[in-house]
């Protein structure tokens, strides 16, 4: 039997916390993260820092069972969103998917649907009812949130494909938020933009924060600085599975960290 939702009311504090506790994940049998522990605030932006392959994305994908997915991966921890354990028995994996929601590297609208049919393509695939006038309102609320309201209002029908590059991704990100995720996961969303359209999303990316949690992993220091609230610096030396180096305020880690690998790495002095 397939479950029908209705939309959850959109509110200003539709955030919630993330706390992963003791996360570590193998790829067959090799192990690439080790007991991994990080709270997310609520309506806070958080960084994931650190070198390529020291598993900023595998534990981003571990944060909406995401991870799961991949033939021969595993994993062992906890995910609390709210202080409910997302990989709990009994948990479906569409409730998390529909409560923490993921923007990829590449903008991957689908290309010929369009714009209006792009946004509102989340509902049915995680099986949210809603009429077409709730379905005109959230359209434009999404596009608005994701600041790309203004430049596609009267293009709504013509195909996602179409559009810029930065415009393809925020496009993706009205998509996420059309289902209203209390989470925002974001996997370095302006690697493939140009500095004027990864501006745009840096500050999306500010004006969602209030009510969507927001997780972000990026190679670009400059970034993290701008848009997030407290940032991870992850590791893998030497062979050895990722670990948190170090996790505080954003500030801080870059101004006064207290680990000199940490002051190395956001100084440029390696990775
Ligand atoms: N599907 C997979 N199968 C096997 N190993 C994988 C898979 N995905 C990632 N890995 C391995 O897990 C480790 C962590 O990779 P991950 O992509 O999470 O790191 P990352 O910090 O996000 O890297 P980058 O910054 O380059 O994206 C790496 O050693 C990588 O080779």
């Amino acid at each position: 039997m397939t479950e029908t939702l209705t939309l959850p009311q959109a509110t200003s504090t539709g955030a919630s916390a993330l706390d992963a506790r003791g996360i570590s994940a193998w790829f067959g049998g090799r192990k690439v993260l080790s007991r991994v522990s990080l709270e997310m605030p609520a309506g806070r932006v958080t960084a994931l820092i650190g070198p390529s392959g020291c598993g900023k994305s595998t534990f981003l994908r571990i944060l909406n069972r995401m991870h799961e997915l991949i033939p021969g991966a595993e994993l062992a921890g906890e995910v609390l969103l709210d202080g409910e354990d997302i990989y709990a028995r009994g948990r479906r994996l569409t409730d998390a998917r529909r409560r923490i929601g993921m923007v990829f590297q590449k903008p991957n609208p689908f290309p010929a649907m369009s714009v209006y049919d792009n946004v509102t393509a989340g509902l049915k695939l995680t099986g949210v009812r809603a009429s077409g006038a709730v379905k005109d309102d959230l359209v434009e609320e999404c596009l608005s949130k994701a600041g790309l309201w203004k430049e596609v209002r009267d293009r709504l029908r013509q195909p996602g494909g179409a559009l810029s590059g930065g415009q393809q991704q925020r496009l993706c990100i009205a998509r996420s938020l059309a289902v209203r995720p209390r989470i925002l996961l974001m996997d370095e969303p302006c690697s493939a933009l140009d500095p004027t359209s990864t501006r745009r999303i840096e500050e999306t990316i500010r004006d969602l924060a209030e009510e969507v949690t927001i997780v972000i992993v990026t190679h670009n220091m400059q970034q993290a600085a701008r848009v997030s609230d407290q940032c991870a610096f992850f590791l893998a030396e030497q062979g050895t599975p990722g670990r948190i180096v170090e996790h505080g305020p954003t500030p801080a880690m870059f101004s006064a960290p207290s680990d000199r690998r940490t002051a190395d790495y956001v100084e440029g002095r390696f990775g």
